[in-house]
């Protein structure tokens, strides 16, 4: 199967189905663009494929937009995961695989979904260090990253945030001192969550402190992180970076 995109003037996008057969398409969605693409693109090939149900269609979505925002988080505001799930449910694909959700509530909101594991890029990770603690940074990131430690034979420790005024604060639960850290999540946006963790683990004796998060948007705060943090590692599900400081995986 191949298309063209077309924009127009006003912004208005355009799709044209231009060779046949199933449809697999793969975005980062990390943009109401990103999916109102992907809709012109299905919506044109549903009109092709009327006469051939065995076709299927599959998207992968690399870097989900508002999966964070998982919840209604205050009485009278948009639950704005549900709304983009509900969108997405609209384009009827057969599968829709998602790279390490924040939470399973993606998984739950969109039909036939199923969770692309990070599982690879942590191991890569873990190799090129040779053999650091795992630190899962809070109870949303504990359950899978005590699940990879398990198929590593790494050591873990876990360690708890709770936000005041929005703010982390952190509680380290293990011994860190004389070792090398790698935390390991699912995102970064400001980075405030692993600056205080690092400096939480540093002060407890930690050697080095690396981080892993699969989605690294960096939406500020970015500089800040390298006098806490040695060296970053992630995919490029939401963005390329090109700096010595950090080492991306490529997804797309
Ligand atoms: O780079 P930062 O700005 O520090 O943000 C990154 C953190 O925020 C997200 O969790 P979040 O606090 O949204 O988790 P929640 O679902 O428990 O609210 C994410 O899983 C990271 O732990």
């Amino acid at each position: 199967m191949k298309y063209d995109i077309k924009k127009f003037n006003d912004g208005q996008v355009t799709a044209k189905i231009t060779e046949g057969g199933n449809l697999d398409l793969k975005i980062r969605g990390n943009s109401y663009q990103d999916l109102f693409t992907i809709a012109a693109v299905k919506e044109a090939w549903d009109a092709e494929n009327a006469m051939h149900k065995n076709a299927v269609a599959t998207l992968t979505i690399l870097c989900l937009i508002g999966q964070r925002s998982d919840r209604r988080f205050h009485k009278a505001e948009s639950f704005d995961l549900k709304v983009i799930a509900n969108f997405i449910n609209s384009m009827k694909f057969d599968k829709v695989s998602i790279l390490h959700p924040h939470s399973p509530i993606s998984l739950a909101l969109i039909a036939n979904s199923e969770m692309i594991s990070h599982f690879q890029f942590v191991e890569k990770t873990f190799k090129v260090l040779g053999n650091p603690v795992l630190v899962s940074p809070d109870a949303g990131a504990y359950k899978t990253t005590h699940e990879i430690a398990e198929k590593l034979q790494a050591d873990l420790v876990p360690s708890n945030k709770v936000r005041v005024n929005g703010a982390p604060e952190i509680s380290i639960q293990g011994d860190v001192k004389g070792k090398e850290c790698l935390i390991v999540d699912d995102l970064a946006d400001g980075g405030r969550t692993f600056k205080f963790l690092a400096e939480a683990l540093k002060s407890q004796g930690a050697t080095k402190v690396f981080l892993y998060v699969t989605h690294a948007q960096f939406n500020y705060g970015f500089e800040e992180l390298k006098e806490s943090i040695d060296h970053v590692y992630c995919t490029n599900s939401f963005k390329d970076i090109t700096d010595e400081f950090v080492t991306q995986y490529s997804v797309i």
